[in-house]
C-alpha cells in the first residue's frame, strides 16, 4: 500500500537511530573517503542526522543505539541519548531493541527509527514524513534507490518489526507497513552509502558537520572531485532536546 501526504492527527515522536562502531561503519566509502577520513564522515553524517532530527517540531527525543565511545560522546553532547548495542547481534536486533527500551522509559510512544547516514536531511521534511506516518499503525520511507529503506515507524500499540538490510523496501510492504510517497523530501531519502550517493548528497546541501569533514578533501581516488563545491546551506534553526 502507498500512501501520499494525508497527515494524521499531530503526534510527538521518539526516534531511534542506529550506529555501528565507527571502525566498521560506512565500508562502501572506505575507497573514496579513504581508510583515515571515513570513520570521521561516518561521524559527521550521524551528527548531522541527529541534529536534523533534533530540530524537527514533532520530535521528543532521539536515541542512538551504539557501542562506539567517541560516537556515544559526540552525540549525547547534542542532545541524543545513548543506549549500549546489547544485543550485539547486528541492525534489526539493535533497532528493537532500541525502541524497547524508549518505550520502555516511554510506553505510550509513537516510535520511528532512522538511519544514521541522512547527512542531507532537513527538520522540516523529516516532520512531514512524520505527519504522514501518523495517520497508520506501521509506515515507511523508501531510500533514493527505491531499495532500501531510511525509516519505518510504529504507532503506540503496533510493534516496530524492522527488517532492514538490502532490499528492505519490499519486506516492509510486504509485512504491511504503508510506504510513504511524498515526492519532495529528498534530504529524508537519500541515505549515502557509496560515492555518487554522497555526490547527491552534497547537491542538496549537507550539514554543518558534514560540510567541515569535506572541506579539506576527501582521499586518494576521485573523492577529491565530490567536495568542489559545497553548496551553501540554509539550515532551520535547532532546538536541543534531551529524552
Ligand atoms: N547499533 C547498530 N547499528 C548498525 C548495525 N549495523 C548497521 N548499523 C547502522 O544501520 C545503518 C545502516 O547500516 P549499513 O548500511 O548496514 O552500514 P553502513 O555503516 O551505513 O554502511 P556499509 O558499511 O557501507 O554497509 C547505519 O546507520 C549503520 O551505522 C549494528 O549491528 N548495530
Ligand atoms: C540498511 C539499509 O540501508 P543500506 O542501504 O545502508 O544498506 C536498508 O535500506 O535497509
Amino acid at each position: 500500500m502507498r500512501r501520499d501526504e494525508k497527515p494524521g492527527a499531530p503526534r510527538v515522536w521518539r526516534l531511534v537511530i542506529p550506529l555501528k562502531p565507527l571502525s566498521r561503519a560506512k565500508s562502501r566509502l572506505g575507497a573514496t573517503a579513504g581508510e583515515a577520513l571515513r570513520p570521521g564522515l561516518a561521524l559527521a553524517f550521524a551528527q548531522d542526522t541527529v541534529s536534523a532530527a533534533l530540530g524537527c517540531a514533532s520530535v521528543r527525543g532521539v536515541a542512538v543505539v551504539t557501542d562506539d565511545p567517541l560516537a556515544a560522546e559526540a552525540l549525547s553532547a547534542l542532545g541524543a541519548r545513548i543506549v549500549p548495542d546489547l544485543p550485539a547481534d547486528g541492525l534489526n536486533a539493535a533497532l528493537a531493541y532500541g525502541t524497547a527500551q524508549v518505550r520502555a522509559h516511554a510506553p505510550e510512544s509513537a516510535v520511528a527509527v532512522l538511519n544514521a547516514d541522512l547527512p542531507a536531511l532537513r527538520p522540516a521534511e523529516l516532520l512531514r514524513v512524520l505527519n504522514t506516518a501518523s495517520a497508520f499503525p506501521r509506515a515507511f520511507l523508501p531510500d533514493a534507490a527505491g531499495i532500501g529503506t531510511t525509516l519505518l515507524s510504529a504507532l503506540p500499540g503496533s510493534e516496530l518489526r524492522p527488517a532492514f538490510g538490502g532490499p528492505s523496501r519490499a519486506r516492509h510492504l510486504a509485512s504491511g507497513a504503508v510506504e510513504i510517497a511524498l515526492s519532495d523530501v529528498p534530504g529524508a531519502r537519500q541515505d549515502v552509502d557509496t560515492a555518487e550517493d554522497l555526490r547527491v548528497a552534497l547537491a542538496l546541501g549537507v550539514g554543518v558537520h558534514s560540510a567541515k569533514r569535506l572541506s579539506g578533501g576527501l582521499g586518494p581516488d576521485g573523492g577529491r572531485g565530490l567536495v568542489r563545491a559545497i553548496p551553501r546551506r540554509r539550515r532551520e534553526p535547532t532546538r536541543s532536546v534531551g529524552d
